[in-house]
């Protein structure tokens, strides 16, 4: 559950704000899709609900937990244990295989490291069975992630995000390099995986023509914020 009451931000130094949103409230486990023109402030958004930039005005609650009143390294470790974060450029370690680069998410999670191991053996064999679940083939899970196709390391990217259960998955434009065939299937595949968990998912994108397959769509612009399903 996400709930944003008159929130605003306005980078250091810009004579205007990016983010003005009067009220704002997305149930656990909805999927929602959030578009807009570049610029708009989408990413910005992002960066305040994973608790990377903090509002210059409002408040965000996010799982029942006001945001505002946790200093830095309070926020830091809401993040590592409720949000999972999908980059568009991926921001994977290149030299680590596959399964490394999801069992890391993990590391800086207790709870996320329980949450494994209540139903696998070690954080590896989930790590493999959240790849395999996102269809990455079983010849390259030991293979560095450099050498990895776009596809399969936005498919790392995602396991990374999922492992360990966390509440609200953020991704942020992750099928920007991928033909319409395969982008659909990624989708496909988080909402399978979200479903799972009863994940809620924020996705950005300029792609309008995903949009359907959101149950809600935000439309961010520069002047205001609707929220439509
Ligand atoms: N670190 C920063 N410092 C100052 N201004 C920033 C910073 N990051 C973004 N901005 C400004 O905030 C505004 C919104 O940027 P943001 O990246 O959130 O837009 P966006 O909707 O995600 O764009 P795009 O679709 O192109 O990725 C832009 O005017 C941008 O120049």
């Amino acid at each position: 559950m996400i709930t944003l009451s008159e929130l605003q931000f306005c980078w250091p130094g810009a004579a205007k704000k990016i983010i003005d949103i009067k009220h704002l409230h997305i149930e656990q486990g909805q999927h929602v899709f959030i578009y807009g023109p570049s610029g708009s402030g989408k990413s910005t958004l992002l960066s305040l609900l994973a608790g990377i930039n903090r509002p210059s005005a409002g408040e965000i609650v996010l799982l029942g937990q006001a945001q505002t009143g946790l200093s830095n390294r309070q926020r830091d470790q809401f993040r590592a244990d409720h949000i999972g974060y999908i980059f568009q450029n991926f921001n994977l370690i290149p030299y680590l295989n596959a399964i490394e680069n999801v069992t890391l998410a993990t590391e800086f999670s207790t709870s996320r490291k329980q949450r494994v191991l209540q139903s696998h053996k070690s954080i590896a064999c989930a790590a493999k069975a959240l790849l395999q679940a996102l269809e990455l083939p079983d010849e390259v899970l030991m293979h560095p992630v450099v050498n990895l196709s776009i596809g399969q390391q936005q498919r790392v990217a995602a396991a990374r995000a999922f492992i360990g259960q966390p509440e609200i998955i953020i991704a942020d434009e992750p099928t920007s390099a991928l033909d319409s065939d395969s982008r659909n299937r990624f989708i496909e595949l988080l909402f399978e995986q979200a479903t799972i968990n009863n994940a809620t998912i924020l996705f950005v994108s300029h792609d309008t023509t995903l949009a359907p397959l959101f149950e809600q769509k935000l439309a961010i612009t520069a002047q205001n914020l609707g929220l439509s399903s």
